[in-house]
């Protein structure tokens, strides 16, 4: 089949290439013209684990195009992707312009039935905002489709080429049969395809985004409650996750949710609630506490060093939002940086991936080390912001050397609590008790 995707950020390239990967010719279109010089000599402007074996094999084998024209990526093809930016806009709901200015472009040149995706995150009702945009010039015929996408950063190709279902709204048999068509390659592992109406399928895509960033949130309320009351939350975690309605996953306590879409999608869609006049008592709650959580660790700081934390350095072990990701979008590391250098204290950060773009909003306002270890260096204390695997086992003897003191706060929950109490360390994390070793 011959695919456009419009929009070659995260979610675009993924879609592209993967479509590729299944034998479909693709052709990918960004206005950002660096990116597509970069894309067209090769280089991915992602870091997105497994991605580089596909996108080259596809790219040699002819069937994974680039272009900045968007008259000449859509020619013959039966599908197009939009897979556009929908960022907050100034009162939190989503941002339309990029999709609906990219709709109207499309109605004038349109040769041939088509069947046009929004693959972007889009609130209730948007596609039939595309549909009126494409219908005011089109001379042929085409329908909408909502084809919202579940992946996630990091491990977005596992999720794309295995998707636990694929959600299509449309009432249309003729863009149902193409879709099926298309997913038909990826859902051979019995998972379902799941057709609705394009509503639906909207308020899908922020009913998952947000019932897991409830279900994180939930977590993190109890970890604080476990503080309190002497409990573990991991224990928690362990005792509820193993009931099969509750589920494992999603129920890891930490410094809150973030990324460049769980807090825009909750905040989305409490918009539209507000505007549909439903008071959404949930989500708000979740938002409050997501906020409060990032800076949690900044209290335990202070009640190990005391309030004045000028001139005090602190080493800061990961930016990312998550690991296996470069994204910083919405990182609670950024608000504790930013909190601490309020408060006059240093720091030094080390993150495997996400140095330069951290790099690129903060720029000398911190130091970046070029190893996990030279972050220690002269440092009064360790922050645990992400929890790549790189840090779960680290060389402790080595970090006994380089710190001032054996002191940890960990975001993330990355250690035993019993090792630390028997390496000597201070250590503060989520939803545990503290341990005060005696240096
Ligand atoms: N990043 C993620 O993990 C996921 C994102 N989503 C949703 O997918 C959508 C896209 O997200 P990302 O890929 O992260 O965005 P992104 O910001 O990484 O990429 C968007 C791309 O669209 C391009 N663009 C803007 N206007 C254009 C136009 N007129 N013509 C052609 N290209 C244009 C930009 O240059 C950029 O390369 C959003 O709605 C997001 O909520 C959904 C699932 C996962
Ligand atoms: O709409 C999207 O863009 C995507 O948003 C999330 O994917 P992603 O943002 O890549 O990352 P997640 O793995 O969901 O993690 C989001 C945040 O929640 C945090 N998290 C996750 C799980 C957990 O147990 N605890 C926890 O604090 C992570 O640290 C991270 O900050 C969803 O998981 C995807 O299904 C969705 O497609």
């Amino acid at each position: 089949m011959k695919i456009a995707v419009v929009g070659t950020g995260y979610v675009g390239l993924v879609t592209g290439t993967c479509f590729a990967e299944t034998g479909n010719q693709v052709i990918c279109v960004d206005i950002d013209e660096r990116k597509v010089e970069k894309l067209n000599n090769g280089i991915i402007p992602i870091y997105e684990p497994g991605l580089d074996v596909l996108f080259y094999r596809n790219v040699e084998e002819g069937r994974l195009k680039f272009t900045t024209s968007l008259i000449d990526g859509i020619k013959g093809a039966e599908v197009i992707f939009l897979a556009l930016p929908t960022p907050p806009g100034e009162d939190g709901s989503a941002d339309l312009k990029y999709i609906l200015k990219v709709a109207s472009d499309l109605g004038p040149i349109l040769s041939q039935y088509v069947v046009v995706v929004d693959k972007s995150t889009v609130p209730v009702g948007t596609a039939e905002k595309v549909r009126a945009h494409i219908a005011e010039h089109a001379q042929v015929e085409f329908d909408v489709v909502s084809n919202p996408e579940f992946l996630r950063e990091g491990v977005a190709v596992e999720d794309f080429m295995k998707p636990d279902r694929v959600v299509i709204g449309t009432r249309s048999d003729k863009a149902k049969s193409v879709m099926n068509k298309l997913y038909a390659p990826l859902v051979r592992q019995g998972n379902p395809v799941i057709f609705m109406d394009e509503r639906s399928a909207e308020m899908t895509k922020y009913a998952a985004n947000a019932f897991l960033a409830t279900k994180i949130t939930f977590m993190n309320e109890i970890a604080n409650l476990c503080e309190k009351v002497g409990a573990n939350v991991d224990d928690i975690r362990r005792g509820i996750g193993t009931d099969s309605r509750i589920g494992k996953r999603f129920l890891f306590a930490g410094i809150g949710y973030g990324g460049s879409c769980f807090p825009k999608d909750v905040q989305a869609l409490a918009k539209t609630a507000q505007e549909y006049h439903y008071d959404f008592k949930v989500l708000e709650s979740v938002m409050t506490v997501n906020n409060l959580q990032k800076t949690k660790l900044l209290p335990q700081i202070k009640d190990y060093f005391g309030d004045d934390l000028k001139g005090k350095t602190f080493a800061i072990w990961g930016l990312a939002f998550k690991p296996y990701t470069d994204d910083i979008r919405e990182a609670p590391a950024l608000d504790n940086i930013k909190a601490l250098l309020a408060e006059g204290a240093k720091v030094t950060a080390y993150d495997p991936e996400a140095m330069d773009n951290v790099r690129n909003i903060l720029g000398t306002q911190i130091n970046y080390a070029h190893t996990q270890y030279a972050a220690l260096d002269d440092a009064d204390a360790l922050i645990i912001m992400t929890e790549w695997p790189l840090f779960r086992t680290p060389d402790f003897e080595k970090m006994n050397l380089l710190l001032k003191n054996k002191v940890i706060f960990d975001g993330r929950n990355v250690y035993e609590l019993e090792t630390m109490a028997e390496m000597g360390y201070t250590y503060y994390s989520i939803g545990r008790q503290a341990v005060k070793s005696q240096q």
